[in-house]
């Protein structure tokens, strides 16, 4: 099913934010969402997510309309959101942090739905019976992206995700944005680390002053991207 976004426009009051955002995506297509701080790209995702109303402007998946919904709607329509300070439940173990990811399931989970998490993340299921905020911040990125996938979502919106975390662990990190390609989730992938994240992205928009000023391929076109951006 495809993602269309059209004309998406989002107001803080009198501030005009978001202005006039267009993007299509397919399954199994990772769009990187690049820009300076203050740009839009946070808002942007939270528009889509249902945390913002859009003041106007049109978000259809499978031909359906979703602009306006709220962030249940959302979730049940297949959308996740992984947050940039990736709200990992204070209090709750990682086993029920991931357990509160399957609250938005769409269809009856199967048997032990945890044991596939387990299996891609062993160190979850190492710790599994920890508070979730005691991990270290590459594990609780894990656990954020996990517990959005147990929703089995058709899109993914990812702030941030290597924000604060060490190399090896970003590489990590990537590589789970990856398998999600590979299951045909769309993924928005908001990132500062330009070069890591054109790498598993297919398509790129820059945004500047709430608007798209620049897209293209990630392959072909990248140092339209990297000119613009002064990389
Ligand atoms: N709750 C809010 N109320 C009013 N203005 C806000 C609010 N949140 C963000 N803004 C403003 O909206 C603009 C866009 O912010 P946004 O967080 O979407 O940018 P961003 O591109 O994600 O930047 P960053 O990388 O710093 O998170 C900024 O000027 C910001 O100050």
């Amino acid at each position: 099913m495809t993602l269309e976004i059209t004309g998406l426009n989002t107001h803080y009051g009198l501030s005009h934010v978001l202005q006039g955002i267009d993007l299509r995506a397919e399954p199994g297509e990772v769009v990187g969402i690049f820009g300076r701080n203050g740009v839009g790209k946070t808002t942007l995702l939270k528009t889509i997510a249902g945390w913002l109303k859009p003041s106007s402007g049109s978000i259809r998946f499978g031909g359906r309309e979703l602009a306006g919904s709220t962030p249940d709607e959302m979730c049940r329509a297949g959308f996740g959101f992984v947050p940039e300070d990736r709200r990992i439940f204070p209090g709750l173990t990682v086993r029920e942090n991931l357990e509160m990811g399957l609250l938005g399931l769409r269809e009856r989970p199967g048997r032990d739905p945890l044991a596939a998490v387990f299996d891609r993340f062993p160190r979850l299921a190492e710790r599994a019976g920890q508070a979730g905020t005691t991990l270290s911040g590459g594990e609780q990125q894990m656990l954020a992206m996990a517990r959005v996938m147990l929703a089995k979502p058709d899109v993914v919106l990812i702030d941030e995700p290597s924000e604060g975390l060490a190399p090896m662990i970003v590489a990590e990190v990537f590589g789970i944005i990856r398998d999600m390609c590979e299951m045909g989730v769309i993924v928005l992938l908001v990132e500062q680390n330009v070069h890591e994240a054109l790498a598993v992205s297919d398509n790129y928009l820059l945004i500047e002053r709430g608007a798209v000023v620049l897209r293209g391929a990630a392959d072909t076109d990248e140092t339209a991207l990297m000119q613009r951006l002064h990389i």
